[in-house]
């Protein structure tokens, strides 16, 4: 370089041109460089000065002397702008050097891969752009770097490798000398050898393949988590060829359709259809799934390895290579077997009625409503029914509820076979049946009830229990009771009730007074909702007295009720009201402590203690904390339990017999008293009877009214007050009216009479009056243990 400076002339490099000569103006050397030198024979020193033959000029191909001679030399002059001349020898081997060597510097110059030279030594002689920007270092930190003290050994060994003449292969992860990069690098250490295979260093390549590395790793990453997936999914995946055979079949596939993969592979898609779906999906339809691009979705039967059909679900897409060849068709199936039939018991049960497979209301209705649209335009009647099983509770109390739905079933059955194939049956819900009878009127509709009734009649055999029950229906008529279904229910179920207080197991047709009396119900449960709170009810007392002695012993609380809207309401009237409602529970409550208050209340006015009885009723006697509310009144308000007398009608004790018993014993365990109203309505058995823990039984005053003529009467209540005798129970007579009947009752034995004869119920003041008045008469109840708290009689 050195040299070049001194001619002031920036010569290419030395190698690249041959030999050259710079000659002054003066016709002398002024310059050569070292292959000059050596073609010529002498030291630069010899060289510079050395004046050049004229014939050079003259003849400027001749050659120059005093060169030497060379086989095969070309000469060339260029005379340069300012005066000077420059001489060049080159041998023709040269130039194809020369250009090849340019090639290839301009490769390793321009190359994307990191380039350098390095030494014998191992030391970095040249590099590229790449590869000082692969380094993120400069240009003179790497040229002389001595690779061999470098820390890494496996780069030191590569590099030794290729200093011995063989190729050294590096690949790891390169830090760069700044410390700001970190680089997957791949790297070739290659030996330079000389004419003679000596090596003289060696060349490195260096390539960065950190984006190939992260790729590959995602790419491998991404075809676990698939390969997972396909394992582990409980969608079947499956791979079709291009004739529509299996490829591949993943787990979840062999679960669903019962062949393992072996089995699956290479069996064409027929192998999972049955017939019907074979000639649906034939080989037209695959082909065309073939040709598709882009997902598609269908669903159809299929059929497992053990003959069942599934319903499966199939997401497909097209398999295409790179050139948009069709390779296959991969498929994702969902068994969806369970859903589609959980889909139909959802759409059964949004229709029909599970217990009985009756239609429920929605599909009544829907069918109500076109049918009434036909009765409408075709000017035709319509009936429509309800029909409710009477006192279906007792059949679930004492037989069960198992025995009461079974009972449900079979009476839908048996109402199907009565009605005509345009006619619907429903069931409500609990015993509610309505049916729908289009084209139907009042005579229609009567005869259709009288053959429901029968055939809810008819004998029942469940189980072990034979047995029979009886219906009360109620009938409208489209279009005189209505014209819409809403309002034909409405009346159908007046009707309904009208039955059922009309004694059951009878029909009736809606009239228009039974929606007065349908109103008046509402207006009497809405008033007496208020009742309690405004006060109005109020306790009248009835006086009891004993036969043998004419002594009164004691009184039965009746309840009374002034209503600010509807007057006077009776409580035979309004208590079976209270008790559909629940209402009997808060009033019950509030006799049961107005009365004990006033026998305490009347005993601290001086008259002697007396038994107060009051009527309970059956929703009271189902409550479970029954006995613990006694109790608590009884505390609450000081009366002994020896002076409650609670009034339990035959039909209540009746009812869930074991449940009846356990509830008497628990309340006689308080100290009350227990009698059973009403006595003779009901069948009683007596070995039940025997079992219940009761003090008394009352004649029902349904056998007292005509004791004086009717035999029959007479017969039945002297069976009653033998039987309650033999039973070790006390007889009460109610609605004693007549001395006859009083007389008749004495001569039988009984115990106690209640009745008009002795006494209306009295409101508590007149009540008082009337027992001071009689005072000498009034006996006090036999002190006991229970009793024994109360206030000493002053009467
Ligand atoms: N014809 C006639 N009737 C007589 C005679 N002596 C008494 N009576 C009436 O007979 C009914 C006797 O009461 P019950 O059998 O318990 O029958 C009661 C009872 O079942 C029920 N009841 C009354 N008060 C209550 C109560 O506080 N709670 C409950 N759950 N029911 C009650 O209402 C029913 C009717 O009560 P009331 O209208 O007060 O009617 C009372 C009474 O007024 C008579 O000589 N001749």
């Amino acid at each position: 370089m050195d040299t070049e400076k001194a001619s002031g002339f920036a010569l290419p490099h030395e190698e690249a041109l041959g030999a050259v000569w710079l000659v002054g103006r003066d016709r002398r050397i002024e310059f050569a460089n070292a292959a000059a030198c050596r073609l010529s024979g002498l030291p630069p020193d010899a060289m510079t000065g050395r004046p050049v033959d004229q014939r050079f000029f003259s003849t400027p191909d001749a050659p120059p002397l005093p060169l030497a001679q060379g086989p095969g030399l070309r000469f060339s002059r260029e005379p340069l702008p300012d005066g000077r001349l420059l001489i060049q020898a080159a041998h023709p081997l040269h130039e194809t050097w020369r250009q090849s060597e340019a090639r290839f510097r301009l490769m390793f110059e321009c190359s994307p891969v990191g380039s350098f030279h390095f030494d014998a030594t191992g030391r970095i002689t040249a590099c590229n752009d790449r590869f000082v920007a692969l380094m993120g270092s400069s240009r003179d930190a790497l040229e002389g770097l001595d690779m061999l003290s470098l820390p890494d050994n496996r780069i030191t060994n590569a590099v030794r490798t290729a200093l011995a003449g063989d190729s050294g292969v590096y690949e790891g992860r390169y830090h760069s000398v700044t410390g700001r990069r970190d680089l997957d690098v791949r790297a070739l250490f290659a030996p330079l050898t000389d004419h003679r295979g000596e090596v003289t260093g060696g060349l490195g390549l260096v390539e960065d393949f950190s984006e190939r590395k992260h790729a590959e790793e995602a790419l491998l990453a991404y075809r676990q988590r698939l390969a997972l997936l396909v394992e582990q999914t409980a969608l079947a995946v499956i791979e079709w060829d291009e004739r529509f055979c299996v490829r591949d079949w993943n787990p979840a596939a062999s679960q669903m359709f019962g062949y393992s993969r072996e089995e699956a592979i290479g069996q064409h898609a027929y192998f999972i259809l049955d017939e019907t779906e074979r000639q649906r999906v034939n080989d037209q339809v695959l082909q065309s799934l073939l040709s598709q691009r882009g997902g598609h979705r269908f669903t159809n039967n299929n059929l497992t390895r053990a003959g069942r059909t599934i319903i499966c679900e199939w997401f497909n897409t097209t398999l295409v290579d790179s050139d948009g060849r069709t390779l296959g068709v991969i498929s994702l199936v969902l068994d969806i077997t369970e859903r589609r039939l959980a889909e139909q018991q959802i759409r059964y049960l949004a229709h029909y009625d599970p217990l009985t497979g009756l239609p429920n209301r929605a599909l009544l209705t829907d069918r109500a409503v076109q049918a009434l649209n036909a009765a409408q335009s075709e000017d035709r009647p319509l009936a429509l029914m309800f029909l409710d099983i009477d006192h279906f509770k007792n059949v679930n109390d004492t037989l069960g509820h198992s025995i009461g739905d079974a009972l449900l079933a079979k009476l839908a059955r048996r109402f199907g076979t009565a009605l005509r194939r345009t006619d619907t049956v429903s069931r409500l819900g609990g015993d509610e049946f309505i049916f729908l009878l289009p084209d139907c009127d009042a005579d229609g509709a009567a005869h259709v009830a009288q053959q429901l009734l029968a055939e809810t009649a008819r004998d029942c055999r469940i189980g072990l229990h034979e047995f029979s029950v009886s219906a009360s229906i109620g009938i409208a008529l489209y279009p005189v009771d209505g014209t819409d279904f809403e309002t034909l229910s409405r009346a159908a179920d007046i009707a309904m009730y009208r039955a059922k207080q009309e004694g059951r197991n009878t029909f009736r047709l809606f009239e228009p007074k039974m929606q007065e009396r349908a109103a008046r119900h509402l207006a009497i449960e809405n008033a007496l909702r208020r009742a309690l709170e405004r006060n109005e009810l109020t306790l009248h007392y009835q006086p009891q007295q004993c036969l043998k002695s004419g002594r009164i012993l004691g009184v039965e609380a009746l309840l009374r009720w002034k209503s600010a809207e509807l007057g006077d309401v009776p409580p035979a009237e309004f208590i079976p009201l209270a008790e559909e409602s629940g209402l009997i529970v808060p009033i019950g409550e509030w006799v049961m402590r107005t009365a004990a208050r006033q026998m305490v209340a009347w005993m601290a006015a001086g008259l002697p203690p007396l038994v107060v009885a009051v009527n309970l009723s059956m929703v009271q006697f189902r409550q479970s904390n029954l006995p613990a509310r006694v109790g608590a009144i009884l505390a609450d308000t000081g009366l002994p339990a020896g002076l409650l007398e609670i009034e339990l009608t035959e039909s209540v004790s009746m009812n869930q017999p074991e449940a009846a018993i356990a509830m008497t014993r628990a309340l006689q365990a308080c100290g009350v008293m227990l009698s059973v109203d009403d006595f003779g309505t009901c069948y009683s058995s007596l070995a039940y009877l025997k079992r219940l823990s009761i003090d008394k039984l009352k004649i029902d005053r349904s056998f007292i009214g005509e004791l004086d003529t009717d035999h029959d009467d007479q017969a039945i209540v002297s069976a009653i007050v033998s039987l309650a005798g033999s039973l070790g129970l006390q007889t009460v007579a109610e609605g004693v009216e007549s001395p006859g009947q009083l007389d008749f009752l004495s001569r039988l034995g009984c115990d106690i009479a209640q009745g008009y004869l002795i006494s209306r119920p009295l409101a508590a003041p007149d009540m008082f009056r009337w027992l001071k008045s009689r005072a000498g008469s009034v006996r006090a109840a036999p002190l006991t243990a229970a009793t024994a708290g109360a206030e000493p009689s002053s009467v």
